[in-house]
């Protein structure tokens, strides 16, 4: 790298516009979408999509409810031609959906282009050319005038081979490809030159479409040139304005939303943002950012894994685990704060029982995504009680009283810093059996018991195997608990004094079970937690008891 980059690099310039109007405006309905999955997304990979893998992503498309598809760029060749003249052919393109065509501004492009929609109810067919100044210097080698007259040549193409198919409704869109690093002035008299030629109507609009070819500024520098584009266009109630947006900065979503609040109508993207080189703007995170401020996007999103997995077949690029809202750890905590947080979030949010959605670091509902929870909190050597306990809970369906959540998490610590990776539900299960239920080391082992006693004194008489000896015991109470514990002192077994006691049922139905959670102080002034799982609430009791005194 150079030690002085302004040797070869050069700031934006940034747009003069001072009263500009799009910072406080905010996106409040959805625009129209366009996908270029099978266009821009298809010719940047390193296998562009055969047939079947269109097809399939067609279909993923469709059902996602995408009403503006660009099919890919006829006159590229045989498998684009076929595909797209079979999309028509075959009846696959449902009545409310528009197939749009990509071609360059050469005449023999353009008439293959109209070839392959032979007998289309509606589509766009999408023209281009590049209009900035190092494409008409080093691309064309033209003049100002010399680029314009490709764009009005074209769109002169594009109106009469329209007119020999009237059955078809067309419409057009042109890209003065490399907007966004063009003069404005000159974008906007390349524009209205295929206006006049095209003569789009209110009802039947020109779609322009404004690309940063390539993303070279901050975001706000688009949202300018589209405001001023808007404001500059000749007839804009008969002027769809498109965004088309690349990623080259990492702000691709960023300038579309700007852009949109800039007064475009129209987003062009690729679902999760494949396109050249770092991607097209990616149109599931526009949508679902629109969707968390409570606009609704349009666009049906609640499968969020079907689409994951059809983009991956399709492109074969995997997609990032952080890619927002359709990674596979997006909803993913393993920190103990944060984990501490969603469960507190969740717990609130049933409690609350409105709809509204209010869990700390979550800012969608997973479940809208068709994605489940129990991936939402996963314990490594930086998680915390909370995270442990809800893991136990999704799994075991035990509820940790709170000040033994902080004694099981040691526990899960010293394994999780041993064994140096994460510890699924299964790791913690084993954890939490060697550490309270009943285990080869126990002192105290219960064989069978009664209860007997009346009037306010329970009587535990039982049999318990004292280190591998059985014996017959037996203590009194006023609880069943306290007279295990006196069984237990009577009998060479530690004195515990209880400091809480609490329990709950685990499932529902015939095979319910009941466990039992007990603190107790021992002599020594340890503390020490028991629990006893059991069919039956008294017996899990007894069971805690026991594994306290184990653990004293
Ligand atoms: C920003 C974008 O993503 S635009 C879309 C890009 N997508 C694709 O290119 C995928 C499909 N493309 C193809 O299959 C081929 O490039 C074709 C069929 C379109 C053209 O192939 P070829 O005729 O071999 O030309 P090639 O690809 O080398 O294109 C370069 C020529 O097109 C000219 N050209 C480039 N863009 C345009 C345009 N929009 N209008 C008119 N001419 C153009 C160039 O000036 C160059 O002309 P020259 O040969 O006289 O110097
Ligand atoms: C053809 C145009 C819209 C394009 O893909 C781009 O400029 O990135």
């Amino acid at each position: 790298m150079l030690r002085d980059p302004s040797l070869k690099y050069r700031p934006f310039p940034t747009v003069d516009l001072p009263d500009r109007q799009w910072p406080s405006r905010t996106i409040t309905k959805a625009p129209r979408w366009l996908s270029t999955d099978l266009r821009d997304g298809n010719q940047a990979l390193i296998d562009p999509m055969d047939a079947e893998k269109k097809t399939r992503f067609f279909d993923l498309l469709v059902k996602v409810g995408l009403k503006e598809i660009e099919v890919g760029f006829p006159s590229a060749g045989a498998t684009e031609f076929d595909f797209i003249s079979g999309l028509v052919r075959d009846g696959r393109i449902p009545d409310d959906v528009a197939i749009q065509v990509l071609t360059q501004s050469r005449r023999d492009l353009i008439e293959r282009s109209f070839e392959s929609l032979e007998g289309a109810k509606t589509a766009i067919v999408h023209l281009y050319n590049a209009v900035s100044p190092a494409w008409r210097k080093i691309v064309f080698g033209m003049t100002r005038d010399e680029v314009k007259t490709i764009a009005v040549e074209g769109a002169k193409v594009l109106r009469d081979e329209a007119a020999k198919r009237p059955n078809t409704r067309w419409q057009f869109e042109y890209s003065p490809e490399t907007f966004s690093t063009a003069e404005l002035d000159f974008s906007v008299e390349v524009c209205a030159a295929v206006m006049d030629v095209l003569r789009p109507t209110v009802d039947a609009p020109i779609i322009l479409n404004l690309p940063a070819t390539v993303e070279c500024a901050t975001p706000n520098v688009y949202a300018d040139q589209i405001e001023w584009f808007g404001r500059s266009i000749p007839n804009r109630e008969a002027v769809v304005i498109s965004l088309h947006t690349h990623n080259d900065r990492g702000t691709g979503v960023a300038a579309a939303e700007l852009g949109l609040m800039a007064g475009a109508d129209r987003v062009e993207g690729c679902l999760l943002g494949n396109g050249e080189r770092t991607g097209n703007c990616d149109l599931v995170t526009v949508a679902l950012n629109m969707y968390t401020q409570g606009t609704d996007p349009r666009l049906d999103l609640s499968n969020i894994d079907e689409i994951v997995k059809t983009v991956e077949y399709a492109t074969r690029i995997p997609v990032h685990p952080r890619t927002p809202y359709a990674g596979d750890l997006v909803f993913t905590a393993f920190s103990g704060s944060h984990q501490d947080a969603i469960k507190k979030g969740f717990a609130a949010q049933a409690a609350r029982n409105d709809t509204l959605w209010e869990v700390p670091y979550l800012p969608i509902d997973p479940a809208d995504l068709g994605r489940s929870y129990e991936a939402v909190i996963r314990v490594n050597s930086q998680s915390g009680k909370g995270g442990v306990a809800w893991v136990l809970e999704q799994d075991k369906g035990l509820k940790l009283p709170k000040r033994m959540q902080a004694d099981f998490s040691r526990h899960v610590q010293a394994l999780a810093d041993e064994s140096s990776r994460e510890l699924n539900a299964a790791d913690i299960w084993g954890a939490f059996e060697r550490a309270y239920l009943p285990g080869d080391a126990d002192r105290f082992e219960l064989r069978d018991y009664e209860e007997t006693g009346a009037s306010g004194e329970r009587v535990f008489v039982g049999r318990v195997a004292i280190d591998g000896e059985e014996r017959s015991l037996s203590g009194r109470g006023n609880g069943l608990i306290s007279g295990v514990i006196a069984a237990l002192a009577d009998s060479t077994g530690p004195a515990l004094d209880v400091v809480d006691y609490s329990e709950h049922a685990i499932g529902h139905g015939a095979g319910a079970q009941a466990v039992a959670y007990l603190e107790c102080r021992t002599g020594d002034g340890r503390t020490v937690w028991g629990v006893g799982i059991d069919s039956d609430i008294a017996t899990a009791s007894v069971r805690a008891v026991l594994s306290a005194a184990n653990r004293a």
